[in-house]
Order: C-alpha cells, then structure tokens, then sequence
C-alpha cells in the first residue's frame, strides 16, 4: 500500500502539553499544522503527572492531618479507616474530568489536521509515521517541532523483579491501595509518592542515594529536609539497593541501609522513581546526524527553542531543560510560534521565560525560587533565614516545621533566590519566583505588606536577615561553600 503523503508548513511531534500549544500558536500564526501523537490524548500531565499525583496526595494529606487533632482537643475513633478503592477511585474518576477537558481541545482541532501514529524522521524535512489505523503516512514539513516527551527509567538492577516493577502510570491504574511498596529514588515523584502512599497506610520504604532529597542543594535546608521526611516515613536516603527478586506474592528486595546494615524485605511492588529519559530515540533522530550534548538533547536556543542551524524545535520535556508543566507550555507556544514563522520566512523571535520555580508537594512543601543555592557565587552572596518551627501561624496550625533560605547581592542588593521546606511554602515559593523576575532588591520586598499573623511573617524574618547580611556585606562563602551536593 502507498502511503499517504501529506505537505505542511509545520508538522509537531507529540500532542501533549507542549504539543499542544505549539499546535495552536502554529495555528495562530497561519501556518498549515499537523499534530502526530503515538499514544493516548489527554498528556503526561492530566493522565499520570501532575493530576492525579496530587490527588493522590490530597487524600494523603486529609488523613495524615488527623493527626494532629488530638493535639487541638479533638479526639476521633482512631485509626481512621482507608477505603483503597474508594481512594483510587476518586483519583481515577477526579483525573478522568482534568483529562476530559484535554480530550475536548483535541476533540476541537480538525480532524485533517490530526495524525494517529509514532512519527520517524527519514530526513530532516520528512516524517515517516506507522498510522494507526494501519499503512504508512509520509510528511513533508518545512519546519518541524519536536514535542515528544520523557518516559521514566527503570535501572537493570529492577528487572528480576518482572511484573512486580511498576512507574508511576501504573499507581494511578491501581483498583486499590497495595499493602507495601518499595520506592527506589528520591527525586520529586518518589518523594510526592512515597510520602502519600506512606500516608495512605501503605507500608513504604523510600531508598536514596548520598543523601540527596528532591532538587534542594542548599546543605542546611536539605538536612532540614531530610531530618523532616526521615520522620514522616521510612526513608533511607543514603541507601545501596544490593538485588531484587520476584517471589510468589512480591519482590523480595535487599538494600544497605543508612546505618550500614543488609535488609531483606518483601513488597508488592518496587516502584522506580529514578528519572525520566527524553524520547528522542524513537524518533529516528541519529539519522539526522545533528551532534548531541552529553544528555542527548541536540544544542538548542531556550529563548528560541530552535535546534542551533535548523528548521528543528524542540519544546517540553524532551529538551530536558525544565520539565515542569508552565515551562512545557510555553516552550511549545515559543516553537510553535517560530516553526510557522520560519516556515512562512519571516525571521524567529525570543519568546518570554519565567524566572525559575520548582515545588514538591510532599507535605511540608519542598521548594526552590529563582536561583538555587549551586549556582550563586558563594563570594558575593549572602542569606537569610528562617526555622518554621518557631513561626508564629506556623506554630498555631501545628505545621512548624522546615527552613526557608533567601539569597541576595551583596552588592546590587537584589534578591537572587531561595530554597525551602515548609508550610504550604508552595505560595510563598511563588511571591518569590515573582520577586525574581522582577528584578527586586530585599529592600524593595521589605516594603511590600506582610499581614499578620500569616506564615509569610516567617519570609519577611528571613528578608531581614539577608537585608542585615547584605548591609554587613556577610557572605556564605566561608561557611558553606564546600557543602554542597547533588547529582
Ligand atoms: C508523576 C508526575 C507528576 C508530575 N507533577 C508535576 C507537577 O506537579 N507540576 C509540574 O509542573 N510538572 C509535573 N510533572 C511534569 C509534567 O507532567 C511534564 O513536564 C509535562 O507533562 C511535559 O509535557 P510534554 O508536552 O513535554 O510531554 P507529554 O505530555 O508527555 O507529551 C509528549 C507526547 O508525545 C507523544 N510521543 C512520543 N513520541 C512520539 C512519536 N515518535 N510520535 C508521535 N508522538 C509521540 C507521547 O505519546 C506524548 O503524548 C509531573 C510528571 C510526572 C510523571
Ligand atoms: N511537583 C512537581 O513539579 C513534579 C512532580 C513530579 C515530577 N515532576 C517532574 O518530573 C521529573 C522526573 O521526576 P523523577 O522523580 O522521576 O526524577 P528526578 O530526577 O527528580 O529524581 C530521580 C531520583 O532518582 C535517583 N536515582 C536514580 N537512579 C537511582 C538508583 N539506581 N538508585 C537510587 N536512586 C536513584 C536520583 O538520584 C534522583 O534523586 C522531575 O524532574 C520533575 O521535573 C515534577
């Protein structure tokens, strides 16, 4: 069979987050557009990201917050019960609406314009994709956006384990609650998972390596951090996973734990948390013999999205710059835009990009702001800082605990970023990201209402600290310069 052949101005890879938008802003700007998705509409973020993550977490929360109601007088018939499948099936049924309102936008997009299948390149202008519905389609494109994506990671030493190895698209398909899971890798997603499902009563153990907790870098809030979770759930956060192994009902896993010793205990399920992969290599992308970085994302211009030299954007996770979902958005708005410019030959433009922001909905919230604590000059920076557990409000809604560090010029005065765990520090993470880009000095932020009593009395202490530190042109650098980790 011959296959279809189609000629566009703009072809995008992949319809999720970023593929959609660089669809709409290809659209807007009067290109002809065609979209390729591989696998299901609805993308990572509603179907198994950022959705039904946090509504897994959600649940997590309202039971762990029983807790603290005796403390407050109240006292309830405890334990509390946990229906699992009523869990699961709120987060299924919650996720289902999120994804429905993506399924209407794809639903709205012509169905001319919509191509069911895996694309390929065979070169740089041409796209071969296996429909569907079977037979082939050939795309000739004058620009082309790479939308494609991230898979997660699962390391070799996981694969004895067979079918008992699960991602996190599998947690949200679960019918229940399992009994025990292990979680191997303490980035953001075992984190935010680990802890709700510990929370949900599901037996957890969280191993990672050197010590390391989500993205933090700065070494006093990440020892906050680890102190933190190392209390809320059984996390080993300098462990050695030895092997795994399939028995009847789980996986038997042996691990050296932070104190050095050789455990050996059964799960259900082992779930890998270690990463995602972008998804290049499914598209054929050698055959273009466009060189690559170290990470296997070819150079890329993050204000253009364009691939250095090309007809070539690639936007989302698949660039492995921020794969967060605001960044994947608007790189797929900036590519979209500039793949349908230069297909028209008109010249591209620098989009917009926010200043940095990073949460971890673990409970405390786990934070970053503009910049992290690894890319100052140590030498011309000081900090200030606050410990939640003398906060005021913190201290009257039972959630004082965590640290929050801010970080200035000692010689501009403005303010460059933070790092934190605290209370709901999701908001004040994003007065400050604001701040950021802004471009405020510490003083200007001083200036701003702080109300009270409200947890943000805790960031105005810190703001005072750093105000002082810079006035006293007191750097980190002696202190902490040699501390810092990450991987
Ligand atoms: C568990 C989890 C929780 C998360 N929570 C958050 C959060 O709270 N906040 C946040 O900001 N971010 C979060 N993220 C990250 C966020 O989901 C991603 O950054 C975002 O979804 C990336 O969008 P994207 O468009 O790049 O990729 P995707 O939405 O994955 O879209 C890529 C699409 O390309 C398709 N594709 C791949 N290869 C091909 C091919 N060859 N041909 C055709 N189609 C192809 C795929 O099928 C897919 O539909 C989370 C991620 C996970 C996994
Ligand atoms: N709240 C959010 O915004 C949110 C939530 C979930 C995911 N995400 C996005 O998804 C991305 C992927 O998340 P992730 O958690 O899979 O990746 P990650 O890069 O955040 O964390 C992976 C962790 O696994 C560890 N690791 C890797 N191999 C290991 C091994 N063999 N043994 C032990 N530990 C190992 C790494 O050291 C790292 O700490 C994140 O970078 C983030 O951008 C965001």
């Amino acid at each position: 069979m011959n296959p279809i052949i189609y000629h566009t101005d703009v072809a995008v890879i992949g319809a999720g987050t970023a593929g959609l938008a660089a669809y709409r802003q290809s659209i807007a700007q009067g290109a002809s557009t065609l979209i390729i998705e591989g696998g299901p509409y609805g993308t990572t973020c509603a179907r198994v990201g950022c959705m039904p993550s946090k509504l897994l977490i959600a649940a997590a929360d309202a039971h762990h917050a029983l807790g603290r109601l005796h403390a407050f007088g109240i006292d309830l018939p405890m334990p509390a019960t946990i229906d699992g499948e009523r869990v699961m099936a709120r987060v299924r049924s919650e996720r289902d609406r999120f994804v429905g309102f993506v399924l209407d936008g794809v639903n709205n997009i012509p169905a001319e314009h919509k191509i069911r299948g895996y694309a390929q390149f065979n070169d740089a202008h041409t796209l071969t994709v296996n429909l569907e519905s079977g037979g082939q389609a050939t795309i000739h494109a004058k620009s082309i956006v790479i939308a494609s994506g991230s898979t997660p990671v699962i390391p070799e030493i996981l694969k004895p384990a067979g079918d008992r190895v699960v991602i996190n698209d599998d947690v949200f398909s679960c019918p229940t609650l399992p009994k025990s899971v292990l979680v191997l890798g303490a980035g953001v997603i075992g984190l935010e998972l680990g802890q709700a499902l510990s929370y949900l009563g599901v037996r957890v153990t969280l191993l990672g390596r050197n010590n390391g907790i989500g993205h933090l870098s700065d070494p006093v809030v990440r020892e906050s951090a680890l102190n933190i979770m190392q209390h809320s759930i059984d996390f080993q956060s300098n462990a050695q996973l030895e092997s795994v192994e399939r028995t009847t009902h789980g996986v038997q896993v042996n691990y050296i734990d932070d104190a050095g010793q050789a455990q050996s205990h059964e799960y259900d399920y082992v779930l890998a948390t270690t990463g995602r992969t972008i998804n290049l290599d499914n598209l054929n992308f050698k055959a273009l013999n466009i060189a690559t970085q170290p990470s296997g994302v070819p150079a890329f211009d993050r204000h253009t999205l364009q691939i250095e030299h090309s007809h070539l954007f690639i936007a989302g996770d698949v660039n492995a710059d921020v794969p967060l979902l605001h960044e994947a958005a608007d790189e797929g708005a900036i590519a979209g835009a500039n793949a349908a410019r230069l297909a028209q030959g008109q010249a591209i433009e620098s989009g917009h990009r926010r200043s940095p922001l990073a949460v971890i909905f673990s409970e405390p919230n786990i934070a970053t702001a503009g910049c992290m604590y690894r890319e100052l000059n140590l030498n011309t920076t000081a900090a200030g800082e606050v410990d939640f557990g003398d906060q005021g409000r913190s201290r009257v809604m039972q959630v004082n605990q965590g640290v929050l560090r801010v970080y200035g010029d000692i010689n501009t005065g403005r303010f460059l970023g933070a790092e934190m765990i605290g209370p709901r520090t999701e908001h004040i993470a994003h007065l400050l990201a604001w701040s950021h880009q802004m471009g405020l000095t510490v003083t200007q932020m001083l200036a701003m209402p702080f109300y009270h009593p409200v947890i943000e009395e805790g960031l105005r202490t810190a703001l005072r600290g750093l105000a002082a530190n810079i006035a006293n042109k007191n750097v980190i650098a002696p202190v902490c310069a040699h501390e810092v980790v990450g991987d």
